[in-house]
C-alpha cells in the first residue's frame, strides 16, 4: 500500500518540502537512527498546522439543508413512497447540527413511522425510543404510543402490544387535538384492549407447544477462534510463519479475528458503520460531523468515546490530503487508546519478545510493536516522506485535543512513524462481497483496511493454503485444500501462480515485501493457468529425494512407470491417475451442484474432491486449481451465514 496518492494535497507539500531542505540538512535527518527523533526533526522544520492552514471542519452540519431534506421525507410519506422518505430523512438526521434536540426527536419519530410501513418493526422501535430519549414533545407522545403498539402488533407480540395500547390513553390526555379525532383514537385503542387479550391466551398455549420441538440454536461464532494445531515457527531467511502440527482438512476454520486497529474508505463511510463495518441503511449519526455513519449508540458511543472523538471534523482534510488507507490505520492507532496508555508502555516497547506479544489481547499496541517493518532497507527519502506524513497525523492529534502534556508529543510522532511502518507489511485489505443479484457469483470489494494480529504472521505462497473473507471487520481464514501435519499453513499477498508469470510475482513480492518467493510454484516454475495444454498431465517427480521437476505426459498415457528427465529416477503415476479419474468425476458433479445454486451440497463434493487429490502426485494443477477456485466461491456463496451478502438493488 502506498503512503498517499498522487490527486491529494500532500504530495505536493512532500516536494515542496523536499525542495526547500538543503543537502547538510536532509544529511543529518540520514544520520538519526530512531524515529522520535526523525519526527522531532522533521516536525521543528515548519508548522505543517501554518503551512497547510489546517483546522477541524463541520461544513456537513446545516439547519437549512436537514429541513429542506425533512420536507422532502414529508412529501415522499404522504405518497406512501416510504424508501424514499426513509433515505431523506436519514440524510436530515445526518444534517441536523449538534444542540437541535427537538428537531431530532421529530426527524427520528418520522423515520419510525417510515420503518413501521416498511415493517421494519425492530428498527421503527429503536427510532421511537430514541426520539422519546431526544425528549419528543408530551402533547404528541400518543403518537409514538400507538405506533409503539401497532410495532408489537407487527411482531406479534401481543403482550406488549396491549401495554402499549393502554399508554396511548393518558398519553391522550397531553395532546391538543380537537375532541372529535382523540375520542376516535381512543375508542381504536380501547377496542385494542378489548381484543388483544384473547390473543395473548392463544399464543401462550402455542407457545408452550413450540417450546418442546423447538429445534437447538447454532452456537454462535466466537469473536476470537485459532485452530489447536496452528503454531509459528521462525526462520532467519523467512521470519516467523505460520505451520499445523496435525493434517488440517480442507475448508476447515483455522482463524477467526478480530482486528487491532481497523479504518474504513471514504467511499464507504456513509454506507457502512464507522465502528463494526456491518452496512447500515438505517444511520445512527455523530452529532458534531456528518462524515461517517454508525450501526448503533453502541458503536456510537465506542466510537465518541475514542478515536472519533478525535478524528471528527478532520477527515475531511485527511481524505483531501490524499493519505493512503494506512496512513489513517497509523492515526487510528493512537487515537483509540489514550495518551497516557502510550505513555505508560513507554520504556516496555523496545524489549518486548514474541513469548510475550503473543499471550496478549488483540487491542494491546504492545501485541503488533514489534511486526516486521524491515527499517534496514528502507532509504532516507523513504524515512523523510513517512515522518513528514507522521506530523500530518499528529497535526490532527494536535488540533483534535488530543495531548494533555507537550512532553509526550515526539514519543507519539515517533509511534506514528513506526506504526507507518509495520502497517505497510502487515495490514490487510478489508472486502465485502457484492453481488448484482441471487444468481451472481459476487465480486470482493475493497471497503477498508484492518491489522490482524495473527494472521499477520502467516507468510506468502503463489500456491496458498487458506482463503479469507470478512464479517464486519472480522476476519475468517479457511483451508482450500489438504494441509499435512509439518507443513506450512501460507496465505496469499496478492499474485497468485495460475494468473501472474513467475518473473511478474517475484519482482511484485520484492518490491513490495522485500523477498524473493521461493514456494513451490516459484521453485518449480509452474505454468500459469492460461499456458497450460489440458492434453498433457502433470505429475510431481517422487524419485530424487530434492527434486522438484515437475513430469509432463500426454493425457492419452499407456505406460505407468515414467522417468525424470531430471534426477533420472522412476515415478510410478498409476495411484494419481486413478485419483485423478474420481477427481475428475467429483468436479464436474460439484460444479453442476454449484451452477444449481445447491452451495451445501456443491461445498461437501468440493471438499470431497479436494481429499482425493494426493500429494504424492501433484494432479494436474489445471483441475487442482479450478477446485480451489470452485471451493472457494461456492464456500463465499454458501457461507452466506457467515458473511455478509450484499446485494445492490
Ligand atoms: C505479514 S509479514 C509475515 C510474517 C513475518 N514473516 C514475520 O516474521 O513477522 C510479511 C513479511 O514476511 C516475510 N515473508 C512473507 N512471506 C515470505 C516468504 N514466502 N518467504 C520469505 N519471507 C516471507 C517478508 O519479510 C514479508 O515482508
Amino acid at each position: 500500500m502506498e503512503t498517499y496518492k498522487k490527486d491529494g494535497f500532500f504530495q505536493k507539500y512532500c516536494e515542496n518540502m523536499r525542495k526547500n531542505i538543503g543537502q547538510n540538512e536532509f544529511n543529518d535527518f540520514a544520520q538519526l537512527e530512531s524515529d522520535e527523533k526523525r519526527f522531532e526533526f522533521i516536525n521543528a522544520l515548519k508548522s505543517i498546522v501554518t503551512e497547510l492552514k489546517l483546522a477541524r471542519e463541520f461544513k456537513g452540519k446545516n439547519l437549512e439543508r436537514s429541513l429542506e431534506f425533512k420536507n422532502l421525507g414529508n412529501k415522499a410519506f404522504q405518497k406512501e413512497s416510504w424508501t424514499e422518505a426513509l433515505a431523506h430523512y436519514n440524510l436530515c438526521y445526518l444534517a441536523t447540527p449538534e444542540g437541535n434536540e427537538a428537531e431530532r426527536a421529530i426527524i427520528l419519530a418520522n423515520r419510525s413511522a417510515a420503518l413501521y410501513h416498511l415493517e421494519k418493526y425492530d428498527q421503527a422501535l429503536k427510532d421511537i425510543q430514541r426520539a422519546i430519549d431526544h425528549n419528543y414533545p408530551k402533547d404528541l407522545m400518543y403518537k409514538l404510543t400507538e405506533r409503539k403498539a401497532r410495532c408489537y402488533l407487527g411482531k406479534k407480540d401481543h403482550v406488549k402490544a396491549l401495554q402499549c395500547f393502554k399508554d396511548t390513553l393518558p398519553a391522550l390526555d397531553e395532546c391538543k387535538l380537537p375532541l372529535e379525532r382523540r375520542q376516535k383514537l381512543e375508542r381504536d385503542a380501547q377496542i385494542m384492549i378489548k381484543l388483544l387479550p384473547k390473543n395473548i391466551e392463544a399464543e401462550a398455549k402455542l407457545a408452550k407447544s413450540k417450546k418442546a420441538t423447538a429445534a437447538p440454536k447454532n452456537p454462535p461464532h466466537p469473536d476470537h477462534y485459532v485452530e489447536k494445531g496452528l503454531y509459528f515457527d521462525y526462520s532467519q531467511d523467512e521470519g516467523r510463519f505460520a505451520k499445523t502440527n496435525t493434517d488440517l482438512k480442507p475448508n476447515t476454520i483455522i482463524l477467526l479475528e478480530k482486528p487491532h486497529v481497523s479504518v474504513l474508505l471514504e467511499e464507504y463511510s456513509l454506507s457502512h458503520c464507522s465502528t463494526c463495518f456491518k452496512r447500515v441503511t438505517i444511520p445512527v449519526c455523530c452529532p458534531k460531523c456528518s462524515d461517517v455513519i454508525f450501526c448503533s449508540e453502541a458503536c456510537e458511543k465506542k466510537a465518541n468515546s475514542s478515536y472519533h472523538r478525535y478524528e471528527c471534523g478532520f477527515l475531511p482534510i485527511f481524505w483531501k490530503s490524499g493519505a493512503s488507507i494506512t496512513c489513517h490505520m497509523a492515526l487510528r492507532m493512537i487515537t483509540q487508546k489514550t495518551e497516557e496508555y502510550f505513555v505508560g508502555l513507554r520504556y516496555e516497547l523496545d524489549g518486548l519478545t514474541s513469548e510475550v506479544t503473543d499471550k496478549l489481547n488483540n487491542d494491546d499496541y504492545r501485541k503488533v510493536y514489534k511486526l516486521v517493518t524491515h527499517e534496514d532497507k528502507r532509504s532516507p527519502e523513504d524515512y523523510f516522506q513517512r515522518t513528514l506524513m507522521a506530523t500530518l497525523l499528529n497535526a490532527c492529534l494536535s488540533l483534535g485535543g488530543y495531548y494533555k502534556s507537550k512532553e509526550s508529543e515526539s514519543f507519539i510522532g515517533g509511534l506514528l512513524l513506526h506504526n507507518l511502518q509495520f502497517l505497510q507489511y502487515n495490514a490487510h485489505e478489508i472486502s465485502e462481497l457484492q453481488r448484482e443479484n441471487e444468481r451472481d457469483i459476487g465480486k470482493s470489494t475493497f471497503i477498508g483496511g484492518g491489522l490482524y494480529p495473527t494472521l499477520a504472521l502467516f507468510n506468502h505462497s503463489c500456491e496458498p493454503g487458506v482463503t479469507r473473507y470478512y464479517r464486519g471487520n472480522s476476519v475468517c481464514v479457511r483451508t482450500v485444500k489438504g494441509i499435512p501435519a509439518g507443513s506450512m499453513v501460507a496465505e496469499n499477498y496478492g499474485p497468485l501462480f495460475t494468473q501472474v508469470s513467475r518473473e511478474e510475482r517475484r519482482s511484485t513480492l520484492l518490491n513490495q515485501y522485500k523477498f524473493t518467493c521461493n514456494c513451490r510454484a516459484c521453485a518449480g516454475d509452474w505454468l500459469k493457468f492460461a499456458d497450460m495444454d489440458s492434453n498433457v498431465l502433470r505429475f510431481k517427480c517422487d524419485g530424487g529425494k530434492n527434486c522438484s521437476n515437475v513430469l509432463e505426459i500426454p493425457a492419452e498415457i499407456n505406460e505407468f512407470m515414467v522417468q525424470c528427465t531430471e534426477c533420472g529416477e522412476h515415478t510410478n503415476i498409476m495411484k494419481g491417475l486413478k485419483s485423478l479419474q474420481d477427481t475428475d468425476m467429483l468436479f464436474k458433479s460439484a460444479t453442476k451442484l454449484h451452477e444449481a445454486g445447491e452451495y451445501e451440497f456443491a461445498l461437501k463434493k468440493y471438499v470431497e474432491m479436494m481429499n482425493t487429490l494426493d500429494e504424492v502426485l501433484v494432479p494436474p494443477y489445471r483441475d487442482y486449481h479450478l477446485c480451489q477456485q470452485g471451493l472457494r466461491s461456492c464456500m463465499l456463496e454458501f457461507g452466506n451465514r457467515f458473511i455478509r451478502m450484499v446485494s445492490k438493488k
